[in-house]
């Protein structure tokens, strides 16, 4: 008797652009579509500054459809970007509620220590207190060391569905790869008009166990005057940078609640409509960049202590930090932050990345406790702990 074939059980369902991927292709997948980016020619080299040019030069003589698809450093120094003339498109990732026993053998090393990193939170406390700045962002690293064999798309089946998905080759056989909540900003037009979506996130909290504790914790955030405060700061700046390209723009005067699967955040989703001629996608992400929410403010003085704190604790940001998305010809794309992030290095080496923004009165050990929550998108995705 011939049977029908078995459908794959949920926990062996694999999304068709995971199930397309090959090493060296770039993945973006964001709320409404994924896109993959096979044989495309790399683009590397080219500082943020001069990007938003050289790729619409680039893109202007390519066959109508091209996509430039990757990702730019923090420093904005450096890119890895694909201009891709077939890029396939796929719908959402979906988020797979696999069961996860935490069984992943791995050795992890906290780069600095727990402790160190404390002693970095402090330290920036007291240089606010002291009146140098208001805000900084400060990150930490875990070297991961697998037992098992890690792939790219064995780790994107766990990272659909939290955001912006994505997955770059940034070097020989090294993969920037994760799952950001934060849209840094979308452009999109339409009948010749141009809008765009800026989502700022930042004042944060972890999931409580049950569901009492995470409303508790939802609301105690919501409620959080330093959270309020650290979350403004974003805000107010995204909106400054932002104003001289709209001709209209739409900032709420309140935050709303971003849930992620790890994380409570304070969110503000910012609209507006450009002026015309209207800059690129890459224009407006080069005037964002770095945003307080990822930097500090003011933004000098908080670059010099990222550079002083996190230099001195060994870490190197990198990709972490930066920008992943796409653009196309006409300047219209989509760019996240490189957040909830790793670098695949081989099979079996991976570096995560999480950082907290610290203000006046940040608790050193709240905020620990914070990065420890973000590195669970990916210590989750490698099986290292069971998912919530
Ligand atoms: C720097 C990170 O998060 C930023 C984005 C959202 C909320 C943040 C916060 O509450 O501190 C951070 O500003 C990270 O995830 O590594």
């Amino acid at each position: 008797m011939l049977l029908p074939p078995k459908a794959p059980a949920l926990a062996e369902y694999v999304a068709p652009p995971i199930r397309a991927y090959r090493p060296g292709d770039t993945l973006f997948a964001g709320p409404t579509a994924t896109l993959l980016a096979h044989n495309g020619e790399p683009l590397t080299g080219i500082g943020l500054d001069c990007l938003p040019d050289a790729l619409a030069a680039l893109l202007a003589h390519r066959p109508t459809g091209c996509l430039a698809v990757g990702a730019v450093s923090f420093d904005g120094l450096a890119c890895r970007l694909t201009l891709c003339d077939t890029v396939t498109r796929a719908g959402p990732l979906p988020r797979q509620h696999h069961f996860r026993c935490g069984v992943n053998p791995v050795t992890i090393t906290a780069v600095p220590s727990e402790e160190d990193y404390v002693k970095a939170v402090r330290c920036a406390t007291d240089r606010i207190a002291a009146g140098e700045l208001d805000k900084a962002v400060l990150a930490r690293a875990l070297s991961v060391t697998s037992a098992r064999r890690l792939s790219v798309p064995g780790l994107l089946r766990h990272l659909g569905g939290h955001g912006y998905t994505f997955a770059v080759p940034i070097g020989t056989r090294r993969t920037l790869i994760g799952a950001s909540p934060e849209l840094l900003i979308s452009r999109r037009t339409q009948d010749g008009v141009s809008t765009i979506v800026a989502n700022p996130l930042a004042g944060s909290a972890p999931r409580g166990a049950g569901l009492a504790a995470d409303r508790q914790a939802a609301e105690g955030l919501m409620a959080s005057v330093k959270n309020r405060h650290e979350h403004r700061l974003v805000v107010e700046e995204v909106a400054r940078a932002l104003t001289p390209f709209c001709q209209d723009l739409h900032v709420p005067a309140e935050p709303t609640l971003l849930a992620t699967p790890t994380l409570w955040h304070l969110s503000t989703l910012i609209t507006g409509t450009l002026t015309d001629p209207a800059p690129s996608s890459l224009a407006l992400a080069t005037a964002l960049h770095p945003t307080p929410a990822i930097a500090g403010t003011p933004t000098e003085p908080a670059l010099a202590l990222i550079t002083e704190l996190e230099g001195g604790g060994g870490v190197e940001r990198g990709y972490y930090c930066g920008l992943v998305g796409w653009t196309d010809a006409a300047g219209d794309g989509e760019w996240a932050l490189a957040l909830r992030c790793a670098v695949l290095d081989g099979d079996r080496r991976l570096r995560l990345y999480a950082g907290a923004g610290i203000v006046a009165d940040s608790d050193p050990a709240g905020e620990l406790a914070e990065t420890n929550a973000k590195f669970g998108v990916m210590l989750d995705a490698l099986d290292v702990r069971p998912a919530r």
